[in-house]
């Protein structure tokens, strides 16, 4: 990892599984090899959730600069003064400031070089939209604080990537009837550049293949079942292409997916988010992460939600929290820790 630095890894929402997946991945540290990482967040709500679930998990308040050697001995907490009391299980609207307190302060240690790269454990969008959170989610709220504090325009991009697929939903969080406004030529053109750049760049892929998804079915059909695939999704990858990346489309999304079609590419560009994330949580939902390309710092994700039933029970699934954590090691060594926005 870059210089030995560790992992920032942001409490996410206080009554969801983070906390929970977080106390148990630092237990299989060592078996699984874990890059060193500390949370940031309230260390008694920590010690407490750690109780109830009878993992003998012992915390340390450090600095980040601290964190990487005292990892193997306990987990490191840069505490925050945002207290948590929110139950497992019972999402409450006063632990918005940690979660989102949590987000800032893991952005401020990558940027000022403390940490090596964030990642992130779910939070509950619904939540923090109560408490005036004005991005859709963290993919646009790590943007807009990297440009606050570079100065730089930032624009993010959701990846969703497992071993089997890797998938990038060009509109995001948005209801479904906004689609067909908001996706336009240039907008799958940014998103594809975007890809192919930091495709390269972050995972090494010398000439990475684009599967660019038409939006209706069968890709519109020469124009004859809806003109978006026609008239916005051909010239952008024709554009893409014009630019020397490897783009093919719009191919039809039903047939995207399946073992044989998805040999032939690295990275399908599907036009919304279900039609993104269905295929991936199908095929890899224990072990898909969710990256931020774009940003000038390496960003990760479990790809799961809050899963608010498993709270505080114990049977959570850290697969994707661990895969979240090992990948974010492996991009930024790929990769300075911070590389300049596009
Ligand atoms: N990166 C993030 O911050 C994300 C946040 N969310 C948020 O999570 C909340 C709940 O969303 P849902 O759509 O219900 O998705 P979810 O991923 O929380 O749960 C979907 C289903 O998968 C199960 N599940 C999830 N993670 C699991 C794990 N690690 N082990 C075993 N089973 C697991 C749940 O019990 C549930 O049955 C929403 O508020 C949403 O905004 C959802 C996805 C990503
Ligand atoms: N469906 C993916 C998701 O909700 C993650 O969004 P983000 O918080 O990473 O922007």
């Amino acid at each position: 990892m870059s210089d030995g630095l560790p992992l920032a890894l942001t409490l996410g929402e206080p009554a969801g599984i983070g906390p929970d997946l977080s106390l148990a991945v630092w237990l299989k540290r060592r078996t699984l090899h874990l890059p060193p990482f500390y949370i940031v967040g309230d260390l008694d709500f920590l010690a407490e959730r750690a109780r109830l679930l009878k993992l003998d998990v012992p915390l340390k308040r450090v600095d980040p600069n601290e964190a990487a050697s005292v990892f193997d001995r306990a987990l490191p907490v840069v505490s925050l003064d945002a207290p948590v009391t929110a139950r497992p299980g019972k999402p409450d609207d006063t632990s918005a400031p940690a979660a989102i307190a949590s987000i800032r302060r893991a952005v401020a240690d990558v940027l000022a070089g403390d940490a090596a790269a964030v990642v992130t454990n779910p939070i509950a969008k619904n939540v923090l939209y109560r408490a005036d959170f004005a991005d859709p989610g963290h993919t646009e709220f790590l943007a807009r604080l990297a440009q606050e504090a570079t100065g730089q325009a930032a624009m993010p991009v959701m990846l969703l990537w497992a071993p089997e697929l890797a998938v990038v939903p060009v509109t995001i969080h948005i209801p479904l009837r906004n689609v067909i406004a908001e996706l336009t030529t240039d907008l799958i053109v940014r998103t594809g550049r975007i890809v192919a750049h930091d495709m390269e760049r972050r995972f090494g892929v010398a000439r990475p293949r684009l599967a660019v998804a038409g939006l209706n079915p069968h890709a519109g059909e020469d124009g004859t079942i809806g003109d978006e695939d026609r008239d916005i999704v051909a010239p952008a990858v024709r554009q893409l292409q014009a630019d020397g990346i490897d783009a093919r489309g719009p191919l039809p999304a039903d047939t995207l997916f399946h073992d044989r079609a998805r040999a032939l590419y690295d990275v399908a560009l599907c036009m919304y988010h279900d039609q993104a994330l269905i295929p991936i949580k199908t095929l890899a939902f224990d072990h898909g992460v969710n990256v931020t390309l774009g940003l000038p710092f390496v960003r990760t994700s479990p790809d799961h939600g809050t899963a608010f039933g498993l709270a505080g029970t114990g049977t959570a699934n850290p697969a994707s929290l661990i895969a979240a954590l090992k990948l974010a090691a492996r991009l930024t060594e790929s990769a300075p820790a911070l590389v300049p926005v596009q």
